[in-house]
């Protein structure tokens, strides 16, 4: 087990800077997902911690081992990475267990040796009865295990898992989900899982590492992703929030600042050090809007749709003094208005998004 360093990490295509001064630490034995967008530079980025490409500025550090800088690149085989891809990338015409031991067959590992490993290795993902089978006479989930063991057999120091769920459906993609976070717990192997699954991510890690553009946004736990959104992409992008802008009426009092926002004052949570100013963002979750108080004062908003969820409606509606935004609440059944109706909205809670400086890395 080992921990991850990557420090301004740069990667080019020609013109293009797919990883834009990239820095990650990653703990021993922890799990992090690395989240964003097609296109964002996760693979990129997990290309250069396995050492398939070298990198045009920074540095990677496995352990205390450099692996990648300006004058250093150990090749993908010497750096003890384990890799899970999308593909499974299994040999057909080898079995289950030769599946396995090949990792170590190239690495001149003999039986007895090679067996124990191997068969121990499978006992893990909870495939020993399938040691003789062809890849082919096994469903998704399992050929998924397979290369589980596969990659486990050789004791790497850190594991990496590119998208490996993204062929699964939807049932078999949460248990497989269940399987990687209980391997994660008996293991104790540092991972770090690329996904563009927000809800994957949040199941499965420690921490997650939110990537737009080539560039590192935020890492965090995923609730202090979803409470505490560094900036405004990160507060669009998990949990489908809302970004609304506002004028933050008063200094911090035990968390919480005064805002004025869609015309109505609210007290929300805020960093200690936000400054009193207009021109601020607020990001809102559906379960910072309900309907107001009879008689109440409020946001005043057309109801444009509803969706049922099972339960409860998604409820979409715009303000009337503004009717360029759209927000969205869960309302219960039977609902309040409908589709074309008028309803008055309060706030009861939200988060002032820091002004965009750096991005904050603080867990
Ligand atoms: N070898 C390459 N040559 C030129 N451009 C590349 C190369 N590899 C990646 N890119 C570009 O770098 C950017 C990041 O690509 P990358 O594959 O890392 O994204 P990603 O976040 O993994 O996306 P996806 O989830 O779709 O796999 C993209 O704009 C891609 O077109």
């Amino acid at each position: 087990m080992a921990r991850l360093t990557i420090d301004r990490a740069q990667k080019r295509f020609g013109t293009y800077t797919a990883l834009d001064e990239v820095s990650l630490a990653v703990e021993d034995g922890e799990f992090v997902a690395v989240l964003g967008a097609s296109g964002c530079g996760k693979t990129t980025l997990l290309r250069q911690i396995a050492g398939f490409d070298k990198l045009d500025g920074g540095s990677i550090t496995i352990g205390d081992r450099l692996v990648s800088s300006d004058t250093q690149h150990v090749p993908p085989e010497h750096r003890k990475i384990g890799i899970v891809f999308q593909s499974y990338a299994l040999w057909p015409h080898m079995s289950v267990a030769e599946n396995v031991a090949y990792g170590l067959t190239v690495a001149g590992v003999r039986d007895p040796e090679r067996a124990r490993r191997v068969a121990a290795a499978l006992d893990l993902v909870g495939l020993s009865g399938f040691a003789d089978r062809r890849p082919g006479l096994l469903s998704g989930g399992q050929r998924q295990r397979v290369a589980l063991a596969r990659c486990l057999v050789t004791e790497p120091s850190l594991v990496l898992l590119d998208e490996p769920l993204a062929n699964l459906d939807v049932h078999l993609r949460a248990s497989m989900e269940e399987e990687f976070s209980r391997f994660h717990e008996r293991t104790g192997t540092t991972m770090v899982y690329i996904t563009h699954d927000q809800a994957e991510a949040m199941a499965l890690a420690d921490r997650i590492a939110v990537m737009d553009r080539g560039r590192l946004l935020q890492l965090a736990t995923p609730s202090m992703l979803y409470r505490e959104p560094a900036n405004a992409t990160v507060a669009g992008f998990i949990g489908d929030g809302m970004v609304l802008p506002a004028t933050v009426l008063s200094g911090p009092d035990a968390g919480r600042c005064k805002v004025r926002v869609l015309g109505v004052e609210a007290v929300v949570r805020c960093r200690p050090d936000q400054t009193a100013g207009d021109n601020a963002k607020i990001c809102l979750r559906a379960r910072d809007i309900g309907i107001a108080a009879a008689n109440g004062t409020g946001i005043a908003a057309h109801v444009e749709r509803l969706s049922y969820q099972g339960g409860f409606f998604r409820m979409e509606a715009r303000p009337v003094a503004n009717p360029n935004m759209l927000l969205h609440l869960d309302v219960p059944e039977p609902t309040p208005a409908e589709p074309g109706g008028t309803i008055t909205l309060a706030i009861s809670d939200g988060w002032v998004i820091p002004a965009e400086t750096v991005a904050d890395l603080a867990a």
